[in-house]
């Protein structure tokens, strides 16, 4: 066997041994060392008294720095590229001006006004178990522990209830932010409401974010999840638009399709239950089963089943198994033996696959892989799901209702009222023999002539005039002079176009 060739089949092969016996490991010294220095960190903060505010204006006097010593260089946060959760590398960091911004934690909970504030790289898998502590939660809780709530903003956030509550950024009321001239400024819908309306999308390129207000709702114990197995495109499309429609039933949906004409919807609702709450399913345990792995099992029974799951195991319900991508790493994770012996220390650190994966990997995932989401009106999911069954076949195929209001920010409904889309997210192996990035691009140019947008977290081969159509910024150039961006921060698609974000 030709040693490029060896080196391949033993990347692919046997990378489970390294993260078996490496990273996992590794994965519980590091959540150890989060819970001793959060332990030592509140020690020292008592006794030096180094607040929030005196964060902020260590952020301000980096900016005034770069200012004087590098004018005209632009800016980003110094957040490593293998902390990110994306696959890809963003290259641009290492030629722009990196400011450190790791704010991580819970400021203040308002229950009056019914606010969380938070400062922006606290992550999910840190604030939602505080909040639920708390008896609250947010409305969109996202289901990947490691995703920060600046990067939620900056980026775009869903989850099985934005069907109801829209974006991640929907649910936010204020934004604090330094500006590159190194003020602090905030804004809401009543205290600069454009500087708002284009924050969400607009990856770091108009200010620093260091805190963020997050609306918050009263948590309950359970979800009383329904699984509806269906084996027709035709009626998981009426099913599903059906549901959406039922916002005083749901607060949460969530379609997994397995084959072109199969799949399992799934409608919730967040309940306390009652002394005769039966079929509690704690599929957080870490000897249950992957979740989708489950409902698969739900869809070759054929049967419709209802359970009522933790609300915290439900909202982290894809975390064990990264969707399904830890199934292409540890191939036998879900066996029983592998759950019962070593689940409970899974999954690894996201940041850490990343961070120790070879150039070879990389190039492998890069011919061998596709990750990606798209948001599309829900009227076009019978010719989504069959356009991409043709160029990428890859199953399950995860399906999340979010609905979108017409603004002048970055990413709005198209129509002059809320309208409802879904978000296709095709993760895993290409099952066809031409996979190459023109088939890529071919499909944002879809995306786009059915007015939907692509998430940005791995990149784009649009051009900039396409990416431009597909996201509206006339707003925020004009956020953009008034903020004096131009020479202190890039434009939002030169921080995706795939040269830099690789
Ligand atoms: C995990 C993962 C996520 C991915 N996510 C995305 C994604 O979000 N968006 C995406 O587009 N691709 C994505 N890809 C696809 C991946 O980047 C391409 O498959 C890969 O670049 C193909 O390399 P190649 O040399 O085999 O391609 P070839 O098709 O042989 O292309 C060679 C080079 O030509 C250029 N090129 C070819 N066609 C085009 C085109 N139509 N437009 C611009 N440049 C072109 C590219 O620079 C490419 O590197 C992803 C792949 C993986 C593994
Ligand atoms: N369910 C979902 O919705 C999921 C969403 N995602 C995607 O993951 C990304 C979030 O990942 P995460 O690792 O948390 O974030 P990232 O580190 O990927 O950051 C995303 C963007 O936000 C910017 N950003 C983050 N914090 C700040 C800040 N304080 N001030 C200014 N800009 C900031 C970053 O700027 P810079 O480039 O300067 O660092 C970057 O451009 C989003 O893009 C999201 O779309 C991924 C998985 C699931
Ligand atoms: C629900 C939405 C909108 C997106 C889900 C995206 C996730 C499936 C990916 C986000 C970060 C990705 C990474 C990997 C798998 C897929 C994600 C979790 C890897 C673990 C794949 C193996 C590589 O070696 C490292 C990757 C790091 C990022």
């Amino acid at each position: 066997m030709h040693s490029d060739t060896l080196t391949e089949y033993v990347l692919v092969n046997y990378r489970w041994v390294f993260v078996v016996f490496f990273l996992l490991p590794c994965t519980v010294l590091g959540k150890m060392w989060a819970v001793f220095e959060k332990k030592s960190w509140s020690r020292r903060r008592r006794s030096t008294g180094l607040d929030h505010e005196k964060k902020v204006e260590n952020i301000q006097c980096e900016v005034r720095h770069k200012n004087l010593h590098a004018p005209g260089r632009v800016m980003c946060t110094a957040r490593p590229s293998w902390r990110s959760m994306t696959i890809a590398e963003m290259t641009y960091k290492k030629r722009m001006f990196n400011i450190n911004v790791h704010l991580d934690e819970m400021i203040s909970i308002d229950s009056h006004n019914r606010t969380v504030r938070v400062e922006p790289s606290i992550t999910v898998g840190q604030l939602i178990p505080i909040l639920i502590q708390s008896g609250w939660t947010v409305p969109v809780a996202l289901e990947l522990e490691d995703l920060t709530i600046g990067g939620l903003v900056m980026g775009i956030g869903l989850e099985s209830s934005s069907f109801k509550f829209g974006l991640f950024h929907k649910t936010c009321t204020r934004y604090e932010l330094v500006t590159a001239d190194g003020d602090l400024i905030t804004c809401s819908e009543s205290e600069n409401p454009d500087v708002f309306r284009c924050i969400p999308f607009s990856y770091g390129t108009l200010g620093f974010l260091t805190a963020i207000d997050i609306r918050i709702i009263p948590a309950k114990k359970y979800v009383r999840l329904q699984y509806r197995p269906i084996r027709s495109l035709e009626k998981i499309q009426s099913s599903l638009i059906a549901e959406t429609i039922d916002v005083e039933n749901n607060d949460f949906i969530e379609l997994l399709m397995f084959g072109k004409n199969e799949g399992v919807l799934m409608t919730g609702q967040m309940t306390d239950g009652d002394q005769n709450t039966k079929n509690v399913n704690k599929i957080g345990r870490f000897y249950k089963p992957w979740f989708f792995k489950h409902v698969e099992s739900l869809l070759l029974s054929q049967k419709h089943t209802e359970e009522y799951i933790p609300l915290k195991d439900y909202y982290f319900r894809h975390n064990n198994s990264l969707f399904w991508e830890v199934q292409d790493i540890i191939p036998s994770g879900n066996h029983p033996l592998f759950r019962y012996l070593l689940g409970w220390i899974m999954p690894a650190k996201v940041a850490l696959l990343k961070l120790t994966q070879t150039d070879t990997i990389k190039q492998l995932y890069d011919k061998h892989h596709f990750i990606d989401d798209f948001i599309l009106p829900i009227s076009n999911l019978k010719e989504s799901v069959e356009k991409f069954h043709e160029h990428l076949n890859i199953y399950p195929i995860w399906v999340c209702p979010t609905v979108l209001s017409p603004s002048n920010g970055l990413v709005h409904s198209h129509a002059p009222v809320d309208k409802m889309y879904i978000d296709i997210g095709l993760y895993g192996e290409p099952k066809v023999s031409n996979f190459n990035s023109s088939i890529v691009k071919n499909l944002e140019l879809f995306v786009l002539k059915l007015k939907g947008f692509k998430m940005m977290y791995v990149g784009t081969y649009l051009n900039e005039y396409e990416f431009k159509k597909m996201f509206n910024h006339y707003l925020y150039q004009s956020i953009r002079i008034q903020l004096n961006c131009k020479h202190n921060f890039p434009e939002v698609y030169d921080k995706v176009n795939k040269k830099v974000r690789r």
